[in-house]
């Protein structure tokens, strides 16, 4: 039985020869919508790589859907949207789903399925190049719900998206997450805190705080989330 989505003890990692992740513990489980939260540089991407066996230079324990990071059962388990894009801009939309979902093995249904998720339909002729950023990403994001993976892990998805989208995608996060998953998602906006269900607050490749929005504002005797980040590294100094 696998009680978490994500579970670290002293992770540590070195990039350019400066450890830059100082010995986390945390857990992520399934069916929430967790939050990486913390300022540009201060290691929420290396987390993230990590989680998804792709980082160098790793240390500690890192178990990912019951199996240690980067096991090959992992690959078609867990959904991962990073911030560069991901998808072959010379290919429409369908095409590009089409293509991922033979490389899973998944047919026609699967890729409407995924298209429908975010949206896309109206789109899904268009070759990539011609989209609008928000459309770009959506469409990373639909190849990362192939499958109907038990854990996603979303860099900064949201960036650069108009508010109308953005609520769009956390209300699909959480029908994600609703339906089983683990989520996690980074964000360098502390405004997108409270549409999380659970909220690890990074800073310098270390853990503020970790729990509930409404714990960690109480906590910090704080309104808001950006003001609970000041009033913990202000204490912390
Ligand atoms: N390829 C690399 N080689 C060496 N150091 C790196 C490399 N990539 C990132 N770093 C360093 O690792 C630290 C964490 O970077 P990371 O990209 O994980 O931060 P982040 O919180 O995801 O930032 P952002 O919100 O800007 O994406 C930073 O100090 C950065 O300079």
């Amino acid at each position: 039985m696998v009680n978490f989505a994500i579970e670290a003890r002293d992770l540590r990692v070195v990039r350019g020869g400066r450890e830059v992740l100082h010995g986390l513990d945390f857990s992520v489980p399934p069916g929430e919508v967790t939050g990486l939260l913390g300022p540009s540089g201060c290691g929420k991407s290396t987390l993230m790589r990590s989680v998804v066996g792709v980082q160098a230079g790793m240390a500690g324990s890192l178990q990912v859907l019951g199996e240690p990071a980067g096991a090959a059962a992992l690959r078609s388990r867990i959904g991962y949207v990073t911030q560069a894009p991901s998808v072959y801009d010379d290919l429409t939309v369908a095409e590009n789903l089409v293509f991922f979902a033979r490389v899973f093995g998944l047919g026609r249904d699967e890729v409407d399925r995924c298209i429908e998720a975010v949206d896309l339909r109206a789109q899904t002729g268009s070759v990539v190049r011609e989209l609008s950023g928000g459309q770009h990403s959506r469409v990373s994001l639909a190849v990362a719900l192939l499958g109907t993976p038990d854990l996603l892990v979303l860099d900064e998805p949201t960036v650069g998206l108009d508010p109308v989208l953005r609520e769009d995608l956390w209300a699909m996060f959480h029908r994600l997450a609703d339906a089983g998953a683990g989520v996690l998602v980074s964000s360098h906006v502390m405004d997108e805190a409270d549409r999380c269900d659970r909220l690890l607050l990074m800073r310098d490749g270390v853990f503020l705080a970790d729990g509930t929005p409404a714990e960690i504002k109480q906590k910090a005797g704080a309104e808001d989330i950006e003001h609970a980040f000041l009033a913990i590294v202000r204490g912390a100094a």
